[in-house]
C-alpha cells in the first residue's frame, strides 16, 4: 500500500470493491425481498394492522443494518493478509484520520505561524493535530538560547540566542578549558597536600601530623575558592535545539506558572561568594522551550487568569523575562533579560472551556489565527473504512507489543466504529477509545500466543474493555433485579421503566414511579418530585399537564402528584425522561397498569410529539440486558439504532411519534385502557391502532396488542 498518496488500498481494489458492494447490495435487496414475501405469506392476519400502522405513521421503512448484523466483509481486502502489509505514513499529519478540513486549516496556520484553537470531544485527535503542526513548521529557523552572567548586575543575567547547534558548541568550548584548568588545579592541590603530609610525618614527634591534617583541610578549602576566570563567566545552555529535525512541540497542559513561564532556583548560600551564580539558577519555561515551535495547552480554560494574562503578554512580545516565581525565594531577586518565546499557541478543549478562557486570549486567537471545531464522526464510505484500517495499522505500530490484524478482525473494528458513531452511515472519530479496543484485542491475541489478531479476539476484547459506566450499568441491573426494584413482567400502576444514559455510551434502566392523590389544597394540586432528578420531573409534569388534559380529559391540577426516580445513579442524565414521566403519571391518575416488560425513552414536546433523544442504541441494549421485551423510542431515532446482533431477537423496538402512541403501547389492555382510548378518540387525539413493525428485524413481528 502506498503511504504517500494516502490511499491504503489501491484503486483496482477499490473498483472491485465497489462492484462487489453493488453485488452485495443486490443480494441484500433480493434477500430482503424474499424475506418480505415470506413474511407476507406468514403474516396475512397482520397485514391489515400493519397497513394501518403504515398509514398512521407515514414512512415506516424497515431499517436493517446488514453491515452490522451479517457476516459480509466490510471491504474487499483483495490479497491483504493483515495490517503488516499496510505502510504507515511517516509524517504525523498524514496519520490523522477523518479531519480533512481541520488538516487544511492546520497546514495554513503552520505556513503563516498562526495560533489555533481546537474544540472537540476528547480523543478525536486534537493533540495529535497540534503535534503534526510542529512537524510542518520550518526547523531551520530554530535557535539555541544561552544565559550569561551580567558583570554589571549579577541579578540580571544576560540572554543570547544563537543558531540551533551553536549553543552546545559554546558551552563545550568553555567546558574543555575549564576541564584543563580543573585537572591542573587538582594536581597542584594533591601535590601540596602530599607535601604538607610529608612534613607532618617528618616532624611527627612535635605533633606534626595534626598540623599536617589541618594544613590539608586549609589547602582544600582554598583550592575550592580559586576559580578560573572563564568558569565564572561560562554560559548556561537554556534551550537546546541541537540536531532537532522538527520544530519543538511542548505540551504545557496543566503546567504551573513556574514550569510554564520559567523560574529561578532558590539559593541558600547567596552571600559571601559561596552560592551558585544567578545565571546558573535560571530555568527556562515551556514557553521558551517552545520558541519557534508549538506550545500546546489542553483545557486552557482551567488555567488561572493570572497565568493566562502572563501567557498573553508573552505571545504579544514574543519574549518573556525569567524571574523566580516564589516571592519568598532568593530567586525572586533575579530577573533575566527577556528570553525569546516566539511560539505558535495551539489551545484545545471541549466547548465548555471557552467559559474559563481569558477574553483577550480568545480574541487574540480569533484575530491572529483560526478556531476549528473538530468532528466526532465521519461518513461511512469505503474510503473512510480504509482509513480506519490505516488507523489500526498505526496503532499496532505505535504500540509495538501487539500482533497485526487480519481482515476479519478489521471488519469487526469497522463494525464497532460504526456502532460507536451512534448514527447510521457514520464511523466514529473518537479514535482514542477505538484504539483502546485495538490494544485490548491485541492483548487477548498475545495472551493466547496468536500470531495475528482475528475477529474472535476483537469480540472477546469488547467484553473485557467495557467502560466503567457499562460495568456500573451491569452491576445496577443485577442489584435492581435482586432487590426487585424492577421486574420485567406483568403490569403495575404508576410505574414505568424509563431509560437513561450514563457516561458516553452506556444505557441504564431507570424505573420511575408516580402516585396521584386528590389535591389537599382546594386551589391547586402540587407536584412533588424527589431525588436528584426532581427538577426535571417537576418540569416534565408541568409541561405535560396540558397534554394530559388534552389526551385524557383529566385535569391534573386536582391531584397532588408524587414522582420518584427509583434508586437513581448520580451520573444519569434525565433529559430524555419526560415521556416516561408522562406515562407514569397518566398510568397513576387513570389507574391503568403499565406493562413492565416495556421500557421507554423520549423527549416530550408541549404539543405531545415525541422528540429524539441521545444514546438510543445503548438504551435499547440496556433494556434487553435487563430482560425487557419491548422498547419504545422516538421514531426519529430509528436511524441511529445499531444494536448488536445478539440483542436483535431479545427486544422488539417500537418507534412512536406522539404521546398517544406511547400510551397505546405501554398501558395494559383492559376496560380502563379501552375507556381511555375512547376518551382520547372523542377528544380527537390521534391513536395508533397497532404496534408498528419491528424496524430492526427483517421479519414483521405480529402485533402483541
Ligand atoms: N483522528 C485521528 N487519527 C488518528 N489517530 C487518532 C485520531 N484521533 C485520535 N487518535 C489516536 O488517539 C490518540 C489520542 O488522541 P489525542 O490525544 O490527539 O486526542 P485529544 O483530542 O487531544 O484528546 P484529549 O482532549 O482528551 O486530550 C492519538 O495518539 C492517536 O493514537
Amino acid at each position: 500500500m502506498d503511504s504517500n498518496n494516502n490511499q491504503p488500498i489501491n484503486e483496482n481494489q477499490n473498483i472491485e470493491n465497489k462492484e462487489e458492494n453493488d453485488l452485495n447490495q443486490n443480494n441484500n435487496i433480493n434477500n430482503s425481498n424474499n424475506q418480505n414475501s415470506n413474511n407476507n405469506n406468514n403474516q396475512n392476519s397482520n397485514n391489515n394492522n400493519n397497513q394501518n400502522s403504515d398509514n398512521n405513521n407515514g414512512n415506516n421503512e424497515i431499517i436493517v443494518d446488514s453491515d452490522l448484523n451479517d457476516n459480509q466483509p466490510m471491504l474487499n481486502y483483495g490479497n491483504l493478509k493483515g495490517t503488516q502489509e499496510i505502510e504507515v505514513p511517516n509524517l504525523l499529519i498524514d496519520q490523522v484520520i477523518g479531519h480533512e478540513e481541520s488538516i487544511e486549516t492546520i497546514k495554513k496556520a503552520a505556513k503563516q505561524r498562526r495560533n489555533v484553537l481546537l474544540i472537540g470531544e476528547p480523543g478525536v485527535g486534537k493533540s495529535m493535530l497540534a503535534k503534526a503542526m510542529a512537524e510542518l513548521l520550518p526547523p531551520e529557523i530554530l535557535q539555541d538560547i544561552l544565559v550569561y552572567p551580567n558583570p554589571d548586575d549579577s541579578n540580571n543575567p544576560l540572554i543570547r540566542p544563537v543558531p540551533a547547534g551553536e549553543g552546545k558548541k559554546v558551552v563545550m568550548l568553555n567546558k574543555s578549558s575549564e576541564r584543563g584548568y580543573d585537572e591542573k588545579k587538582t594536581l597542584i592541590t594533591l601535590l601540596a597536600m602530599v607535601g604538607v603530609l610529608g612534613l607532618g610525618f617528618y616532624y611527627q614527634s612535635q605533633g606534626g601530623i595534626m598540623w599536617a591534617i589541618i594544613g590539608c583541610i586549609f589547602i582544600f578549602f582554598i583550592s575550592m575558592q580559586i576559580k578560573h576566570k572563564n568558569v565564572s563567566n561560562a554560559p548556561k545552555l537554556l534551550v537546546n535545539n541541537h540536531d532537532k529535525r522538527f520544530a519543538p512541540f511542548i505540551n504545557a497542559t496543566g503546567a504551573h506558572a513556574g514550569a510554564l513561564l520559567g523560574d529561578v532556583r532558590h539559593d541558600p548560600y547567596q552571600s559571601g561568594g559561596l552560592g551558585t551564580p544567578a545565571h546558573e539558577r535560571v530555568e527556562p519555561g515551556m514557553i521558551h522551550k517552545a520558541n519557534k515551535g508549538v506550545l500546546y495547552i489542553d483545557e486552557i480554560g482551567t488555567m488561572s487568569m493570572k497565568t493566562q494574562q502572563e501567557l498573553l503578554s508573552a505571545m504579544q512580545d514574543k519574549k518573556y523575562s525569567i524571574t523566580g516565581q516564589s516571592e519568598t525565594s532568593s530567586g525572586a531577586m533575579v530577573a533575566s533579560q527577556p528570553v525569546p518565546c516566539d511560539f505558535v499557541l495551539v489551545a484545545s478543549g471541549n466547548i465548555q472551556i471557552l467559559e474559563g478562557m481569558h477574553i483577550a486570549m480568545r480574541s487574540r486567537i480569533r484575530g491572529y489565527g483560526y478556531e476549528v471545531f473538530m468532528k466526532d464522526s465521519m461518513k461511512d464510505t469505503d474510503e473512510n473504512r480504509e482509513k480506519i484500517i490505516q488507523f489500526v495499522a498505526q496503532e499496532v505500530k505505535n504500540d509495538g507489543r501487539i500482533p497485526h490484524f487480519a481482515p476479519d478482525a478489521l471488519d469487526e473494528i469497522i463494525r464497532e466504529a460504526k456502532r460507536r458513531s451512534g448514527q447510521k452511515e457514520s464511523l466514529t472519530l473518537k479514535l482514542r477509545d477505538l484504539g483502546g479496543l485495538v490494544r485490548a484485542a491485541g492483548d487477548v491475541a498475545t495472551e493466547e500466543g496468536a500470531k495475528i489478531v482475528t475477529s474472535k479476539h476483537v469480540t472477546e476484547a469488547k467484553r473485557y474493555s467495557r467502560t466503567l459506566e457499562q460495568q456500573i450499568s451491569d452491576r445496577y441491573i443485577i442489584q435492581r433485579k435482586e432487590y426487585s426494584v424492577f421486574n420485567p413482567e406483568g403490569g403495575k400502576i404508576g410505574i414505568v421503566n424509563g431509560l437513561a444514559v450514563i457516561g458516553d455510551r452506556s444505557g441504564l434502566v431507570s424505573p420511575i414511579a408516580a402516585e396521584a392523590a386528590p389535591a389537599q389544597s382546594k386551589r391547586e394540586g402540587k407536584i412533588i418530585a424527589t431525588g436528584k432528578l426532581g427538577e426535571i420531573a417537576r418540569e416534565s409534569v408541568q409541561n405535560v399537564s396540558a397534554l394530559i388534559k388534552k389526551h385524557t380529559g383529566t385535569d391534573i391540577s386536582q391531584y397532588d402528584i408524587h414522582v420518584q426516580f427509583l434508586q437513581t445513579y448520580d451520573g444519569v442524565e434525565g433529559d430524555s425522561a419526560s415521556v416516561s414521566i408522562a406515562a407514569a403519571v397518566i398510568s397513576a391518575i387513570e389507574e391503568i397498569p403499565a406493562d413492565q416488560s416495556v421500557a421507554l425513552t423520549g423527549s416530550l414536546s408541549v404539543r405531545g410529539d415525541v422528540l429524539p433523544i441521545g444514546g438510543a442504541t445503548a438504551k435499547i441494549e440496556a433494556a434487553a440486558d435487563a430482560g425487557m421485551k419491548r422498547v419504545i423510542i422516538p421514531r426519529s431515532n430509528l436511524k441511529d439504532v445499531m444494536i448488536e446482533k445478539r440483542y436483535e431477537d431479545l427486544v422488539e423496538i417500537i418507534p412512536v411519534d406522539t404521546l398517544s402512541d406511547v400510551l397505546e403501547n405501554i398501558l395494559i389492555e383492559g376496560s380502563k385502557k379501552n375507556n381511555l382510548i375512547e376518551k382520547m378518540k372523542k377528544i380527537g387525539t390521534k391513536v395508533v391502532q397497532s404496534v408498528p413493525k419491528n424496524p430492526l428485524s427483517t421479519t414483521n413481528h405480529p402485533n402483541s396488542h
